[in-house]
C-alpha cells in the first residue's frame, strides 16, 4: 500500500521529520509559490505550514486527498478554517509552542525601543559616535499597556513585572480574576492609552482588531508612548504609526509583523525611532522544535483516524484517558444504529452514563455521529464534518450525561428516531484491561455480547426450539456462529437473539434465516473497517 503523503510547505525544524517517523512519504514544496503549492497539494494527505503559505479555499479544493492542515505555530489567519471544515479537513496548530519566544521578542522590542537599539547599532556601524542622540528611557516604574491578555500577553506581563513596570490591560474576553492573577489592572482601551508609556498588542487579527490602533488612538495616547506589535501585521495601522512617529506624537515603535509580508515601501523603515524585525517572534530553535514535533504528532494521530487534542475545528479539547476507549465504541454503536434504521434518522441522542459522565465526553457524540454516517455517505466522514452532516440533514442531536450506571462502570447509549417513526436504541460498554467492546442492549433488550465485526439480530415470538432453528438455518448457509445471546422481553412474549458470526452475511441470507424463525424484525450488522 502506498504511504500517505505529508507535504512540508515551509522550513521546519528537522525534529519534525523525526517525529513524523517512517510511515509517510515526505515531500517538500515552496508554500509561498502559489502555482507550486496548488500543484503539489493535489495528492497530499497532510500539509504542514508556517505563516507564509495561504491554505485558502482554492488550495483546499485543489487538495483531493487532504485530511489535515497542520500549522506549526499559533496564528491561523493563513488557513481558511471554515473551508477546511466543510471539506472535512482537520486543522491543527501548536498553540503553546512558540509563545515564550514571542513574549521574549516582545521584551526585546520594548527594551529596543526604550534604548534606540536599532538606530544606535546602525549609526555606530556607519562610523558615527552619537551618544546624546540615543538617550532613552528606563522601563522601571513605567506603565505597560497590554492589549490582549491571552497566552503571550500573560507571559509578557510576567516578564515586564520583573522590570518593575506597572501593568494595565485591555481584553474584553477575559475575567477580572484572570487579569488579577497576572497582576494586570483591567481598564478600557482609552484608559489604557491615556496612562501607558509602552503599549503592546497580543490579539489575533480579526475584523475587530484590524486597525484597532490607528490615528485616533495615537492622538489619545500619552505623548511619547512607544508601540509594539509582535502579534499580527495591521493591528497597529502602519501608515498612521509612521505619521504619528514622524510628527513626534509617538515616541517609538517595535514592529515584527506586517500587513503585507514582506512589507513593501513602508515609511516605518525610514524612522530612527522604529525598530523592525522580519516576523521573527517564533524564530528560535526551541520554538521551531516544539512546533514541529507537536504538529508531527497531531498529523500522525489525524492520519491514524484518532482524535487530535490540538485540532481547532473539532469540538472538545484534550480527551481524558478514561473517555478515550469510548471513542471507537461510540462509532461502532453509531454504525449499529444505522444498520437497524429502516428510514432516515431525524433525532439522535447520545447518553453517557457512569464514571466518565463528569468528564468532557462531547467527543463521544462526535464519534457516534461519525458512525451513524460512515456507511451511508459517500464523502469521507470525519470528526470535523460529522456535525455538519447532521445539521445539513436536519437531525437533532443531543448529548446527555448521568453519573449513575447500574450494571457497568460506563455505558454509552444511542437512541434514534427515524422519519417513519421507528425508535432504535443501542447500548455498549468497554470492559477489562483488554478494553473489550460489548453490546449491552438493543431496543430495550438487555444482553452482553462482544461487539464483533459481524452480528445478526433477530426479534421473534419466544418459543422453544428457536435456537436450534437459527443454528440450522445458518449452518445450511455455511455460516459459523462464534457467540450468541438470547434476551427475553421484560414486557411481552418476544425475545431478541444477537449472534456473532465469523463473516459478513448477505441480506438475502439474513432474510432467509429470519423467515425460518418467523422473525418480526431482523438485521445483519457489518462493522468491517474497509
Ligand atoms: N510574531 C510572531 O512570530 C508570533 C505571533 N503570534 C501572534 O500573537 C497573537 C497572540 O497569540 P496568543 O497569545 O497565543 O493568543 P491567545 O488566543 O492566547 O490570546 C489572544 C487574546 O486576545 C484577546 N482579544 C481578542 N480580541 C480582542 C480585542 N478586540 N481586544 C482586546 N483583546 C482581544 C483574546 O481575548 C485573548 O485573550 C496572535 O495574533 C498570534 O498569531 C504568536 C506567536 C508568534
Ligand atoms: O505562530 C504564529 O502565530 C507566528 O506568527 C509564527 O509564525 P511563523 O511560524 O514564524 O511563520
Amino acid at each position: 500500500m502506498p504511504k500517505p503523503i505529508v507535504l512540508i510547505a515551509e522550513i521546519l525544524s528537522p525534529a519534525t521529520i523525526d517525529a513524523l517517523g517512517g510511515d509517510f512519504e515526505i515531500r517538500q514544496t515552496e508554500g509561498a509559490d502559489r502555482s507550486q503549492l496548488l500543484n503539489d497539494i493535489v495528492d497530499a494527505d497532510a500539509i504542514l505550514v508556517r505563516s507564509a503559505t495561504q491554505v485558502d479555499a482554492e488550495a483546499i479544493a485543489a487538495a483531493k486527498k487532504l485530511q489535515v492542515i497542520a500549522r506549526a505555530g499559533v496564528g491561523l489567519d493563513n488557513v481558511d478554517v471554515p473551508a477546511a471544515t466543510s471539506a472535512g479537513v482537520m486543522v491543527v496548530n501548536a498553540p503553546t509552542s512558540n509563545i515564550t519566544s514571542a513574549a521574549e521578542l516582545t521584551m526585546a522590542h520594548i527594551l529596543g525601543s526604550a534604548r534606540y537599539f536599532g538606530a544606535g547599532n546602525t549609526s555606530l556601524k556607519a562610523g558615527e559616535w552619537n551618544r546624546k542622540k540615543y538617550t532613552g528611557v528606563e522601563l522601571y516604574e513605567k506603565t505597560l499597556g497590554i492589549v490582549g491578555l491571552g497566552r503571550i500577553g500573560g507571559l509578557v506581563a510576567e516578564r515586564a513585572k520583573a522590570f518593575g513596570m506597572r501593568l494595565v490591560g485591555y481584553d474584553p474576553y477575559i475575567t477580572q480574576a484572570r487579569a488579577a492573577q497576572m497582576g494586570v489592572e483591567v481598564v478600557d482601551l482609552p484608559g489604557l492609552l491615556a496612562v501607558s508609556d509602552f503599549v503592546t498588542v497580543h490579539m489575533p487579527k480579526t475584523p475587530e482588531t484590524t486597525g484597532m490602533i490607528s490615528t485616533e488612538e495615537f492622538k489619545a495616547a500619552k505623548p511619547g508612548a512607544r508601540f509594539i506589535n509582535v502579534a499580527r501585521g495591521g493591528i497597529i495601522d502602519e501608515e498612521a504609526l509612521a505619521e504619528a512617529v514622524a510628527a513626534g506624537e509617538v515616541g517609538g515603535a517595535g514592529i515584527d509583523v506586517w500587513s503585507t509580508e514582506p512589507p513593501e515601501h513602508s515609511a516605518l523603515m525610514e524612522l530612527d525611532a522604529v525598530n523592525v524585525t522580519p516576523h521573527l517572534g517564533a524564530s528560535t530553535a526551541e520554538a521551531q522544535e516544539k512546533a514541529g514535533v507537536a504538529v508531527a504528532k497531531s498529523v500522525r494521530k489525524a492520519l491514524a483516524g484518532e482524535l487530535v487534542p490540538d485540532a481547532v475545528n473539532v469540538a472538545g479539547g484534550a480527551i481524558h484517558e478514561d473517555v478515550r476507549p469510548g471513542i471507537p465504541l461510540a462509532e461502532r454503536l453509531g454504525r449499529v444504529v444505522n444498520s437497524l434504521a429502516d428510514s432516515s434518522v431525524t433525532h439522535f441522542k447520545v447518553e453517557v452514563n457512569g464514571e466518565i459522565a463528569d468528564k468532557d465526553v462531547s467527543v463521544l457524540k462526535l464519534s457516534a455521529l461519525k458512525g451513524l454516517f460512515r456507511d451511508v455517505v459517500s464523502d469521507q466522514v470525519s470528526y470535523v464534518n460529522a456535525p455538519l452532516l447532521a445539521e445539513e440533514r436536519g437531525i437533532g442531536v443531543e448529548l446527555v450525561t448521568d453519573p449513575y450506571c447500574e450494571s457497568f462502570r460506563n455505558v454509552t447509549r444511542l437512541t434514534a428516531t427515524t422519519s417513519e417513526g421507528q425508535r432504535i436504541s443501542v447500548s455498549g460498554t468497554v470492559t477489562g484491561p483488554k478494553l473489550v467492546q460489548k453490546l449491552t442492549e438493543v431496543n430495550g433488550f438487555d444482553l452482553e455480547i462482544e461487539l464483533t465485526d459481524n452480528l445478526l439480530i433477530f426479534r421473534y415470538e419466544d418459543r422453544p426450539g428457536i435456537i436450534g432453528q437459527l443454528g440450522q438455518a445458518l449452518g445450511a448457509n455455511e455460516i459459523n456462529i462464534a457467540g450468541m445471546q438470547v434476551s427475553p422481553s421484560a414486557t411481552d412474549n418476544d425475545a431478541l437473539s444477537v449472534l456473532a458470526v465469523d463473516s459478513a452475511v448477505s441480506e438475502e441470507v439474513v432474510k432467509a434465516v429470519a423467515g425460518a424463525v418467523n422473525a418480526s424484525a431482523f438485521s445483519g450488522v457489518s462493522l468491517n473497517e474497509d
